[in-house]
């Protein structure tokens, strides 16, 4: 990555827009419109669109899967859980990335990392259906080694740390110790010839140490920009998040 080209981009933000889906569904409303989020998104410097097709489509439903593909600027990574029905659904979509990602009905967000090594079999079988419609796969896993061996034996080219035990932490000496635990993880990836990408709880004031992490290639943020967006607007948000990632990764401290 080059810091003489200003386009190219030192680290890459992924707008999560589930949320902006949660907030329509609540008032079972056609706004806010998932698809307007992801093109301002685009406009305002996301360099990638995330959404999260759950199996209960408590936000996102497939209607806004299949109208934002063809329009997005950028990339689309669809988040899925290890189903026949979401697999099949991404080969049908084709977006760029599928991040396969561990679902439970009644968790009020995703609590872990997908248990590659667990359930080595089926998540090995969904990546090779999936690549054979030429899609890249990534896996959100928790910073563990052995998550991390067993994702890079599955065939996943790339991972997506899950941040949100770091985001939740609340001493300092568990921050240093859940970061410790993402440094190490993406060192351990980079290693094993992985894409490593991270994101789970994110937000304007604990992006930077996340972001600073040279070998990160991109971070996927969400909700922290949906509530932000309530106070600045969405683009401004957008912007906002992209700004911090940038002068975190290129060490400029902003008061
Ligand atoms: C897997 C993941 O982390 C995202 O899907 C994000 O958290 C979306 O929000 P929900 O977990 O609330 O669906
Ligand atoms: N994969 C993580 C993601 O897409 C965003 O998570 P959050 O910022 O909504 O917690």
């Amino acid at each position: 990555m080059s810091l003489l080209n200003p386009h190219t981009p030192v680290i890459d933000l992924g707008v999560n827009i589930d949320h902006v889906a949660t907030l329509r569904n609540a008032r079972g409303t056609v706004y806010p419109d998932p698809i307007q989020a992801a093109l301002l998104a685009e406009e305002a410097g996301a360099d990638c669109i995330t959404l999260h097709l759950r199996e209960d489509r408590r936000h996102i439903r497939d209607a806004d899967v299949e109208a934002i593909r063809p329009q997005l600027r950028t990339r689309m990574n669809l988040e899925s859980a290890v189903t026949n029905e979401m697999i099949d659904f991404a080969c049908r979509i084709k977006p760029h990335d599928v991040c396969l990602v561990p679902e439970r009905r009644n968790e009020v967000t995703t609590e872990g990392g997908l248990d590659v090594a667990r359930y080595f079999a089926e998540v090995q079988a969904a990546v090779r259906q999936l690549q054979r419609s030429g899609i890249r796969v990534s896996l959100f896993i928790d910073p563990d080694p052995t998550q991390i061996r067993a994702a890079a034996e599955a065939g996943a080219p790339v991972i997506e740390i899950h941040t949100g035990r770091y985001a939740e932490a609340t001493t300092e000496s568990e921050v240093r110790q859940e970061l410790e635990r993402v440094q190490l993880s993406v060192l351990d990836g980079m290693r094993q010839g992985l894409k490593v990408n991270a994101g789970h709880g994110l937000h304007y004031t604990n992006v930077q140490a996340i972001a600073a992490i040279t070998e990160i290639q991109e971070l996927n943020i969400g909700h922290a920009i949906v509530a932000q967006a309530v106070f600045i607007g969405w683009k401004n948000a957008v912007k906002e998040m992209k700004a911090i990632m940038t002068a975190a990764r290129l060490g400029i401290h902003k008061k």
